[in-house]
């Protein structure tokens, strides 16, 4: 079928160029640029699925096999105490801090860009809760260890969890439940009485007069897991809010991950870190056994392998994804697929890193023996002026297994935490440049994946049953818009990189010649948009000036025959991964929505970029833990619950415009066909009657693509599009047809 479908489309450009040579058009060869552009996709996207590969792990073998677990720095990234809610944060936290492994080998640190009491506060209260929950988890084996899914109505066990019948597991299992209530109403109470930030004491007078955005670093170690005073094993817990002044570039996510790998290296230095979004929760408790099975194969695993991926599945799945986010058949076929090449692309979340692969190193030099000998001086200039941090370093550089946080105290490294997390530290030093995650994408994840790509590393996908992690995808058409947006910015700032080029990397790097072509399949997502609005307008154009759209004769064919196979195919992917009919149909909806609008005002933000008139932003994706878990189930398509709902974000308006366009375009050939029809002439001269309903089809499928937005214009409200939308759209609209008459 990928071939089939590759030959019909290069039997289309073939036929544009022959006509091109015969008859030259101006639109023709718009035509063929775009036809060319999908046809190379097409290629990016079956190079990529052509030798799929599943890890299998047997964590039970593991600890036969190695004497002593490693440590792992867990690392947790919250941004905005209202946007994400600290009680969401909180049982992230809570989730990694139950997993099956060694508790005094577990650190976690909390990254707040947020700068939040409250987020401080759920944290204190979710450490004291923890004494009772972890043990709750790990005598019952528990499998859900996140207490708000645990607790849900949804949550059906599973049959993973033991003892669930015992009357002592009944009994604890309801004072958990009344203590976890206990928690989330103080945390909820906490959120909605907001105290003046003057009037912050005691432990939260760090934050009096902070704002976001300017404020000093604040540091608290909520939970020090401290050998002598035989604590209750609990790991350690620290909050980590780094420095933020206005003028001084924070990097987003990318410059948190870094403050986290900082201070943790003053710390507890593991030579493992595992990093989660706290929008998802560690759903199998033997996650890190998985990933340390894979990371510690002495054959391949430590010789190769820099990080280890976990998928991004979602819980509360809404009924046949309306929003098409849910990536199921995305995952199943290319991520599999990219998993066969050099492995699976980082993805900001549920991934287990190895601290000197972000410290830069690469396979050969982290070979035992070839350790490169790196002079103070220039470990000085990349990792920057704090003593302690070099002298951490190092020892990571070097390759000593040995933990050195066995004599650590957490509290002593406080000011030297303090230092690095100074919002001017890393100015000319390494960081987010050679070390650590990289700056200048807003997506970090797949541009610092790219470049441990780049230096040889492999990296390896793991997918255990039960899942791994789980989490919440964006709730409402506005949040994912704003993520697909983020997400096609990034892909060109990555593109435009004059260090990670993809292109460059594999000619000078060692990226693998396939991976490359799979990191083009995914930074497509930021070109994609380009093609398929000129081709949109194309089609536009040749309605409204009848002329010819598609080839003429026997050869439309061709594309009715491509159009054709490839939804049967594409539907068939969706059948054989048993999701329905509609749920395909949702998805092929949605793609063209998110390219059309949210990917095409990425690509709109980039030239801003470029033109200097502004920057990109990443923009935190609103996240509702509620919605997603509870009234998921119910709703089903656009007309209940809201989930296609609009506001004011300008990501509307090229889609409003694209559907005003074909209405307009419809409009306008009707009334063509009947003014000559009524005066008796030949219904085209260049046009035959199956090429103006092929074109006509075209135009009505993108119609019914953009339903939900037909509908958005005659609603109000949050359901309906806002009229500043519909007035720029509508000009916008006016003005190409305009330009398409003044052009014939
Ligand atoms: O200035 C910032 C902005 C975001 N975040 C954190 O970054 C994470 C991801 O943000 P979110 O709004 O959830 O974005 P998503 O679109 O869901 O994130 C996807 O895409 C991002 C790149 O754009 C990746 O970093 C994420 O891991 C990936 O899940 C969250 O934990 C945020 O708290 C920060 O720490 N600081
Ligand atoms: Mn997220």
């Amino acid at each position: 079928m990928d071939v089939l479908i590759l030959i019909l489309q290069l039997l289309l450009l073939g036929y544009r160029v022959i006509s091109l040579f015969n008859n030259y058009t101006f639109h023709w060869l718009v035509a063929l640029i775009c036809e060319s552009w999908f046809t190379l996709c097409w290629i990016f996207a079956i190079t990529t699925q052509w030798n799929p590969a599943v890890i299998q792990t047997y964590p039970e073998r593991l600890l036969q096999r190695v004497e002593e677990l490693p440590a792992i720095d867990l690392f947790v990234t919250t941004a905005d105490a209202v946007l994400e809610p600290p009680i969401m944060t909180v049982n992230t936290v809570l989730s990694l801090l139950a997993m099956d492994y060694p508790s005094e080998k577990l650190a976690c640190y909390v990254s707040d860009d947020g700068c939040s009491p409250l987020t401080l506060y759920a944290l204190q209260e979710a450490s004291k809760f923890a004494k009772h929950w972890i043990p709750f988890c790990k005598n019952f084996n528990v499998q859900v260890r996140a207490p708000f899914k645990y607790f849900s109505h949804d949550n059906q066990n599973d049959g993973y969890d033991d003892h669930s019948s015992t009357q002592d597991f009944k009994q604890q299992c309801l004072r958990m439940k009344d203590m976890y209530d206990n928690l989330s109403r103080r945390i909820e109470e906490a959120c909605t009485t907001s105290i003046p930030s003057s009037r912050l004491e005691g432990e939260f007078a760090d934050f009096s007069n902070t704002q976001r955005d300017n404020h000093p670093t604040i540091i608290k170690i909520i939970r020090e897991n401290k050998k002598e005073k035989h604590s209750e094993g609990l790991p350690h817990l620290i909050y980590i809010s780094r420095e933020k002044r206005p003028k001084h570039p924070h990097h987003y996510k990318a410059g948190a991950m870094n403050a986290l790998t900082k201070v943790s290296g003053l710390m507890t230095n593991a030579p493992f870190i595992l990093n989660v979004d706290c929008d998802m929760f560690v759903n199998n408790p033997k996650i890190a056994l998985h990933a340390m099975s894979v990371l510690l194969d002495p054959e391949k695993g430590q010789k190769e392998v820099a990080f280890v991926q976990c998928p991004q599945q979602f819980y509360g799945k809404l009924k046949n994804d309306p929003l098409g986010n849910q990536m199921v058949v995305l995952f199943k076929y290319i991520a599999s697929g990219i998993a066969g090449l050099q492995g699976p692309l980082y993805g900001g979340t549920n991934c287990f890193h190895r601290r000197k692969v972000i410290y830069g190193l690469s396979p050969h030099e982290a070979e035992k023996g070839n350790m490169p000998e790196i002079p103070e001086k220039k470990l000085k200039q990349e990792f920057g002026a704090s003593k302690e941090l070099v002298n951490s370093a190092a020892h990571v550089l070097e390759g000593r297994t040995d933990s050195p946080n066995n004599d650590i105290n957490i509290s002593k490294s406080l000011e030297a935490a303090n230092q690095v997390t100074n919002c001017g530290y890393e100015y000319s030093t390494g960081w987010g440049v050679q070390i650590g995650w990289k700056y200048g994408s807003v997506v970090e994840d797949i541009l610092t994946g790219l470049s441990i790509h780049k230096k040889g590393w492999r990296s390896e996908f793991c997918i255990p049953e039960p899942m791994a992690f789980t989490g919440v995808a964006p709730v409402g058409l506005p949040a994912a818009m704003s993520q697909q947006k983020r997400w096609a910015t990034g892909m060109l700032e990555i593109f435009l990189n004059k260090n990670y080029c993809p292109l460059l990397c594999t000619i000078f790097g060692k990226l693998h010649f396939r991976q490359f072509l799979a990191y083009m399949w995914i930074l497509n997502w930021g070109f994609q948009p380009i093609f398929e609005v000129s081709y949109v307008c194309l089609l536009t154009f040749c309605i409204i000036t009848n002329t010819n759209f598609l080839p003429q004769g026997p050869a439309l064919l061709i594309p009715i025959t491509l159009v054709v196979i490839h939804m049967l195919y594409t539907l068939s992917e969706y059948l054989a991964t048993k999701l329905s009919i509609q749920e395909w149909w949702n998805n092929q909806r949605m793609s063209r929505i998110y390219i059309m609008n949210a990917r095409f005002s990425g690509f709109i933000a980039m030239i801003l970029k470029l033109l200097r008139i502004s920057n990109t932003v990443f923009d935190i994706t609103r996240k509702d833990q509620n919605n997603a878990s509870s009234d998921g189930e119910n709703l089903s398509d656009d007309d209940n619950g809201g989930t296609f709902t609009f506001d004011e974000s300008s990501v509307f308006v090229p889609g409003t415009t694209i559907l005003l366009m074909q209405l307009a375009a419809m409009v306008i050939k009707f009334i063509g066909l009947l003014e000559s029809r009524s005066g008796n002439n030949n219904i085209e001269n260049n046009n035959n009657g199956y090429g103006i309903i092929c074109d006509m089809l075209c135009s009505l499928y993108l119609i019914i693509c953009f339903l939900p937005f037909l509908k958005g214009i005659f609603k109000r409200g949050k359901y309906g599009i806002p009229s500043s939308t519909i007035f720029k759209s509508a000009t916008l609209a006016f003005l190409f047809v305009s330009l398409c008459y003044t052009n014939n």
